[in-house]
């Protein structure tokens, strides 16, 4: 029978190329091999020890949970074994060999394109697992038998682009991973090695490390149990140091950074439960293909998800941690606890934590805030979006640029209302590409003499949050491209001499919805704004961008705004009195036109005409 003789298959392609970078390219971090061993070998434990609450047999009277570390110096091995789930012929090869894992082609990229040598820390944060045996040997030989099953497989391979299976004989189900050491790699033999990297990767892993070691002379082997296994969130704060919190939190999220932020506490009452999450301090490049971890979910210290997404709202996938109830089943199912009303309630109390912690953070510790904000300000921004009843709260957190802070300096939209002028009802703010390009917009001149502030958005985020961000303390958030602004000057009443004039300009301009006086000029003559609800001009690009509109395709047309007190305007204006269809009428009117098209930043439909006409305008006074 087939499925019974050895056979040798081939890794999927990204994973050879996977095996390649990692053998050749990540020295300098091989150590953490252990732990990721070790954490599989846990996950197995822990997935036979929840299989079996609702099928006993599977544990054959075994559950004396254990892990177990063997050097051999004569064969040159180092041996990890567990009595967890185990695989059988089918499930190895799925699980080392042909599945890549949904991060491994982002991975790859990420060492190609990052001079992987001098960025090892890279293989914590994609968590490699398995494959970083490979580091440390030079072949790498899997047996392993399944629970509740009797044949046992062979997996084996030199991680060149083969492996091979067949059968073979455990009296037990568990896996051993047996680690053919290179020979740069035999301290890892060494058992006072292997104690310290136990120690400082796995302490906390609930089951039993156990080193099983030789010893001189012939005396036979001892065993040792090498971690604390302590289960950090069980304790009180007091009791914890500092550095256990960072190993522990370097231990689930793979990272390589202490937290930014520790949130430790204990939930009584009606429900009941144990809180320990962590803020990062860095966005791993994970967060851009791989499945966000999040927090995972223990029922009196047995883990039954390790990435719950009720848990959380999605826009706070950025925290680490896990959180322990007393008051769910130990064998709810996945959908019983999507169903779930106590892990809604846990929901809202976990982000109501968070949120008050980062408030704290903002309000006390802006040195620490402010490289938070800039690493997760956009998942806040998808939470103003997503999350309604903490829209405020979650606004409260934003730090933007703005016209009246320096260059690079930040504000919060609860300082950019305490600074208001008394005459000033409404919150102002302008989305664009870059600071400089709308510093300069003319949309600001009358802000800018009446020293009231406007928020320069620049963010890729901030078009998509500010359509869910209508209002803040009560206070309208009013774009400065968009509509009228009753709380500027009215500009000045002379209109009804204009209209003659911009009966003409529309008829000619065949891009705008109308034409009116501006009060939003001093120095400019001209500008362009949206009607109110209307596309303003960055959000139309942006669109053009992700292709949702046509490049160049104006679906909405925009208002034309005139500076009543500009000379040009006023020109035009008595030239046209003087004879409406005087050649000059229509120029000036393009030009007008085109200036405003380029201050906000669109490109010009008729460039040639554009330069032909100012050739034109400067011509007489060139030499
Ligand atoms: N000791 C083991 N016992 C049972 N199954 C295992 C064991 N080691 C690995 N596996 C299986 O092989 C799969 C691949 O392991 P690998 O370490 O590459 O990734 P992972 O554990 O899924 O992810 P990560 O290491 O990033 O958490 C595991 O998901 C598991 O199904």
């Amino acid at each position: 029978m087939t499925a019974e003789a050895k056979s040798s298959m081939e890794f999927k392609t990204e994973l050879k190329q996977l095996l390649h970078l990692i053998t050749h390219s990540l020295y300098s971090n091989r150590e953490i091999f252990i732990r990721e061993l070790i954490s599989n070998a846990s996950d197995a434990i822990n997935k036979l020890r929840f299989d079996s609450l609702s099928k006993e047999d599977l544990l054959e009277g075994d559950r004396d949970w254990k892990i177990t570390i063997t050097p051999d110096k004569a064969a040159k091995t180092l041996t990890i074994s567990d009595n967890g789930v185990g695989m059988n012929r089918e499930t190895i090869v799925e699980h080392l060999g042909t599945i890549a894992k949904s991060g491994t082609r982002g991975f790859i990229e990420a060492l190609k394109s990052q001079n992987a040598s001098s960025k090892p820390d890279l293989i914590g944060q994609f968590g490699v697992g398995f494959y970083s045996s490979f580091m440390v040997a030079d072949k790498v030989v899997v047996l392993s038998r399944a629970a509740g099953e009797k044949d046992a497989v062979r997996w084996e391979s030199d991680g060149q682009g083969t492996f091979s299976v067949e059968p073979t004989i455990r009296d037990k189900r568990g896996t051993d991973v047996i680690l053919y050491l290179k020979e740069d790699a035999l301290e890892y033999l060494e058992p006072y090695r292997i104690s310290a990297l136990v120690k400082k990767f796995s302490d906390f892993v609930e089951f039993p490390v156990v080193l099983f070691a030789e010893q001189e002379e012939n005396k036979g082997p001892v065993e040792e149990t090498l971690n604390s296994r302590t289960a950090l969130w069980l304790k009180s704060k007091n009791e914890v140091q500092e550095e256990e919190y960072n190993s522990f939190y370097q231990n689930i999220s793979g990272d390589f950074e202490k937290p930014l932020s520790v949130l430790h506490y204990n939930v009584e009452g009606n429900l009941q439960y144990k809180v320990l999450l962590f803020i990062p301090a860095k966005r791993p490049l994970t967060y851009q293909w791989e499945e966000p971890k999040g927090v995972q979910l223990y029922i009196q210290r047995v883990l039954i998800m390790d990435s719950c997404e009720g848990l959380l709202p999605p826009y706070l996938r950025f925290v680490r941690g896990i959180v322990d109830s007393g008051d769910l089943p130990l064998n709810i199912s996945r959908e019983m606890l999507q169903q779930n009303a106590v892990l809604d309630k846990m929901q809202k109390g976990l982000v109501r934590h968070i949120l008050e912690e980062l408030e704290g953070m903002k309000n006390t510790q802006k040195d620490k805030y402010i490289p938070f904000f800039k690493q997760f300000g956009d998942f806040l921004k998808e939470g103003i979006a997503n999350d309604w009843t903490n829209k405020e709260k979650l606004a409260d957190l934003l730090l933007i640029e703005s016209l009246n802070t320096p260059a690079g300096e930040l504000t919060s939209l609860s300082d950019y209302v305490s600074k208001m002028p008394e005459s000033q009802k409404d919150i102002y703010y302008l989305v664009g590409e870059t600071r400089e390009f709308l510093a300069q917009s003319p949309l600001l001149e009358a802000f800018k003499k009446k020293g009231y502030d406007v928020l320069l958005m620049t963010n890729n985020m901030d078009e998509y949050m500010i359509t869910y961000l209508t209002e803040f303390k009560g206070k309208k958030m009013v774009a400065v491209d968009q509509g009228t602004l009753p709380d500027l000057d009215e500009p000045a009443p002379d209109a009804a001499a204009f209209q003659d004039l911009f009966k003409t300009i529309k008829e000619k301009v065949a891009e705008i919805s109308d034409v009116r006086l501006s009060n939003r000029l001093s120095e400019s003559a001209s500008c362009l704004v949206a009607d109110a609800g209307a596309l303003t001009a960055n959000r139309e690009r942006l669109l053009q961008r992700m292709g949702r509109i046509g490049d160049g395709e104006l679906n909405t047309k925009r208002i034309f705004e005139l500076n009543p007190n500009h000379a040009v305007v006023k020109k035009l204006q008595n030239v046209y009195a003087a004879n409406p269809s005087d050649p000059k009428v229509e120029d000036t009117i393009r030009l007008l036109y085109d200036q405003a098209v380029l201050a906000e930043g669109s490109k010009l439909k008729d460039l040639t005409g554009f330069l032909r006409r100012i050739n034109e305008l400067i011509a007489p006074a060139s030499v």
